[in-house]
């Protein structure tokens, strides 16, 4: 058996970010009659989807064998899926998103005053993608690791547990569907527990790190010419994303975005996203799904995204199951941490700087 592995460290190379960032703040698009040109992006021509096209719906409560094929399949082919009778108690959904809501509707100057500072991971603020595009994109957002409690006493100095309460119940819920979801995902490629004891907290002497993001679309006066959040893939193993039932944003793109699906939201149900530690931890079985959000005229679109990743310190390789002559190694073993790293600094391209080194120099030599 022939493995291409290349064992040095990749945490050195990422330990610096040299893209200096100064902080924009984002802008209260509320009431805007016009797009700023700030915020004003080239129209490209849009076309629809062929009417197959469309994102798979995974069942929960059908039988195992039928889960799993369709996880699969939805995994392999299109790296989302939305699933349906996945044990989140409506109430809880809506409870979140009137709380998302009733932060987005704070005045601007009280959500700037908790606003994310330039390498921290929680508040309030752009995109983090936002320094790799020339325009602003119609957005603004809210990050929350753990327990808000911080950020939410400041906002709400009277009346913080309300938030706090429902957005660690969310958390908890996301965290056992995720974990439920991806024992499925594996399960699906024949993988047992042991060979993926690195998700198992219990195994670890760290739990799996999360992040939940509130994401707020204001409607907008001239949505052809304006960007929700740009075309992306996310970092996590995988993101679980409610997305407000009143208006469709969310498109996928399977041809590295000429073309875009929406994913039309169905109530209740939660949309999966493959995340990039998930297509290296497969070695590349499931594709990482390349996404981006629209805008509209008249409705403020509300999504909740759950990034769930791995422990710190776990260095993330497929099992040797997945590894074979037909299916060499693809990525250099890499943690959350420096993945996120290697993000910051490359953004969508991260993937092929993790490439193990002989297989990025045969793509770049196809390339001349
Ligand atoms: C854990 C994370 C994933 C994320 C960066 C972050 O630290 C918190 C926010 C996440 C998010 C949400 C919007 C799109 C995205 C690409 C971004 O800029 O911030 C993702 C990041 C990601 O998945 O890389
Ligand atoms: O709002 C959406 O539908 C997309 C959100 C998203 O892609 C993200 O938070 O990473
Ligand atoms: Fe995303």
């Amino acid at each position: 058996m022939s493995i291409i592995v290349n064992k040095s460290s990749i945490s050195e190379s990422f330990k610096t970010n040299p893209i200096p960032t100064t902080q924009i703040l984002p802008l209260d698009l509320r009431n805007l009659l016009s797009l700023p040109d700030s915020h004003t992006w080239p129209t490209s021509p849009v076309q629809p989807p062929p009417p197959s096209a469309t994102i798979p719906v995974v069942d929960l409560g059908r039988p195992p064998h039928a889960v799993a094929s369709a996880v699969r399949k939805a995994s392999d082919e299109w790296g989302v899926f939305q699933v349906t009778n996945h044990g989140i108690p409506a109430t809880l959904l809506r409870e979140a998103e009137f709380q998302a809501r009733r932060l987005f509707a704070l005045p601007a100057e009280e959500k700037l005053a908790v606003v994310r500072s330039p390498d921290g991971i929680d508040g309030y603020g752009l995109a983090r993608i936002s320094r790799f595009f020339a325009k602003q994109m119609w957005y603004e957002g809210f990050t929350i690791m753990g327990s808000p409690v911080r950020h939410a006493r400041q906002l709400w100095p009277n009346d913080y547990a309300n938030f706090c309460n429902v957005m660690e119940e969310y958390q908890a819920q996301m965290k056992a569907l995720s974990e439920k979801l991806l024992g499925l995902m594996f399960k699906s490629l024949g993988l047992a527990q042991d060979d993926i004891k690195w998700l198992h907290s219990k195994t670890n002497h760290h739990p799996p790190q999360a992040v939940l993001q509130l994401n707020s679309y204001p409607a907008c006066p001239d949505p052809a010419h304006a960007m929700g959040l740009a075309p992306h893939t996310d970092s996590s193993l995988i993101t679980l994303l409610h997305q407000s039932s009143n208006a469709t944003g969310l498109q996928i793109s399977g041809d590295g975005g000429n073309l875009w699906i929406p994913v039309n939201p169905i109530p209740g149900a939660l949309t999966v996203n493959v995340g990039d530690l998930m297509h290296i931890a497969t070695n590349g079985r499931f594709k990482t799904a390349l996404h981006r959000a629209v805008v509209n005229m008249t409705r403020h679109r509300v999504s909740m995204a759950y990034f769930y990743g791995t422990p710190q310190e776990v260095k993330i390789s497929p099992p040797m199951k997945l590894v074979d002559v037909d299916h060499p190694l693809l990525y250099q073993p890499v943690t959350w941490k420096e993945y996120l790293d290697a993000k910051g600094k490359y953004f969508n391209r991260a993937l092929e700087f993790i490439k193990c080194e002989a297989l990025f120099i045969a793509d770049r030599c196809r390339q001349l």
